[in-house]
């Protein structure tokens, strides 16, 4: 593992460009940041944000058109030959060799490496055990699982004792199992020293995962900090998601800015109706990590706030009564669509996010909608999550 007197950064990106022959605009323009040994660092960002390429120069696949590169203190640009003594990259396609057995993939990466022979299999015997492989270690490759083959891979990286591990979708396509299995090691490592760059765009497992977050776009650095300062600076400290049904004459654009101005919501905005009849089961952005208001003494808040507001449309019986109803099979989907309701009205989803307990607001928040003779469907509580930070950042749109 990476030496304690090494560098003090394991990687250290400096107004980074990287302009394509034949590509528009610079897929990476400008960007800079660092990473500390012993740090796992989550770069994220839509498709087509510049994350590969960014990692490809890292791992010297791509030559920058300008800034500097450097990771475990050399410069991939310079020197990458030395570079790639100092870094390992686990790709998210399967490239083990099928030729050879799992014990001799590792054992021949470490020899590629110039690891001497006791030590690459004292090496090898360790992280075959590590990762749950010692029982499979001389059978054929080719009887290996997805999830088995990523573990294998990932402990091929660690064969040569990289000082950085660059890891892409690490956990695509696997079973909570592997998963856990893989984030446990990858934890262990970071312990040990090991800086670990992983991109991915399961937001919420990153966040569980990762110590900092740098956010890209159209090759910008948009933010970076650790998910939990992100999630309380950008996205607000609670979400209130409301399904309702607006008057005939009402529109959603004029139910959006009416709740917009209500005392304590930061934001407003309409989303997506979730395909399916459970509108609050814990579905959207917030799955995961969100707090709801399914629980009995939430509901029992709910169920307060609008008895001390004066009540509104809303009672359990009519909101179950209103998700059967959404379970049809309407237009509903982007944010111009909405699932149809009796009388042919569309249901909208609108998502406040306050900046106080969302209780508080459910009063307030029902007298717009009486004001303006709309049916509350629907209520859910939760809390922002990274993917929340992440739409804030770079938008709904698929790119
Ligand atoms: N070989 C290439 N030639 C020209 N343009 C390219 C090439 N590779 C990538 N690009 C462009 O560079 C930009 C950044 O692409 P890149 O693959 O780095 O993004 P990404 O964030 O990794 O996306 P994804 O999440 O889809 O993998 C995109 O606009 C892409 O079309």
């Amino acid at each position: 593992m990476p030496s304690r007197d090494g560098p003090d950064l394991a990687v250290e990106v400096r107004d980074l460009v990287k302009r394509y022959p034949r590509g528009g605009g610079n897929a990476v323009d400008g960007l800079s940041f660092t990473v500390r040994p012993g740090e796992i660092f989550g770069l994220l960002g839509p498709n087509g944000a510049g994350k590969s390429t960014t990692v490809g120069i890292l791992t010297t696949r791509i030559r920058a058109t300008g800034g500097q590169a450097l990771v475990g203190g050399v410069d991939v640009g310079r020197d990458p030959v030395a570079a790639r003594a100092q870094l390992a990259v686990v790709p998210q396609h399967n490239n083990l060799d099928r030729a050879l057995t799992p014990r001799q993939n590792l054992v021949y990466h470490a020899a590629y490496h110039g690891v001497r022979r006791t030590e690459r299999e004292r090496r090898a015997a360790d992280l075959l055990d590590g990762f749950g492989l010692a029982d499979r270690a001389d059978r054929r490759i080719d009887v290996y699982s997805g999830g088995m083959a990523q573990r294998l891979m990932i402990a091929r990286a660690l064969m040569h004792e990289p000082a950085v591990l660059f890891l892409d979708e690490p956990t695509n396509a696997l079973d909570p199992q592997t998963r856990l299995l893989i984030w446990r090691r990858v934890r262990q490592m970071a312990r040990r020293g090991v800086c670990v760059v992983l991109t991915t765009h399961q937001m919420n497992e990153a966040a569980a995962v990762v110590d900092r977050v740098g956010i890209v776009d159209h090759g910008r650095l948009l933010t970076l900090d650790t998910p939990q300062n992100l999630v309380r600076g950008l996205a607000g400290e609670s979400i209130l998601d409301l399904t309702v049904t607006p008057a005939p004459s009402d529109t959603a654009e004029g139910l959006v800015a009416a709740l917009r101005q209500v005392d304590g919501v930061r934001k407003a905005e309409r989303l997506a109706l979730p395909a399916g009849p459970a509108v609050r089961a814990g579905g959207g952005a917030f799955a995961g990590l969100a707090g709801s208001a399914d629980g009995p003494a939430a509901r029992r808040a709910v169920l307060a706030a609008l008895a001390a507001g004066g009540g509104g449309p809303w009672a359990p019986g009519a909101a179950g009564g209103a998700r059967a109803g959404a379970a049809g099979t309407g237009p509903g989907g982007g944010p111009g669509g909405g699932l149809p309701a009796q009388g042919g009205r569309a249901r909208l989803r609108i998502r406040l996010h306050v900046a106080a307990a969302p209780a508080t607001l459910l009063a307030p928040a029902t007298a717009v909608l009486t004001g303006r003779s709309a049916e509350l469907n629907d209520v859910h509580i939760g809390t922002p999550s990274l993917e929340d930070v992440f739409v804030e950042l770079t938008g709904r749109e698929p790119r």
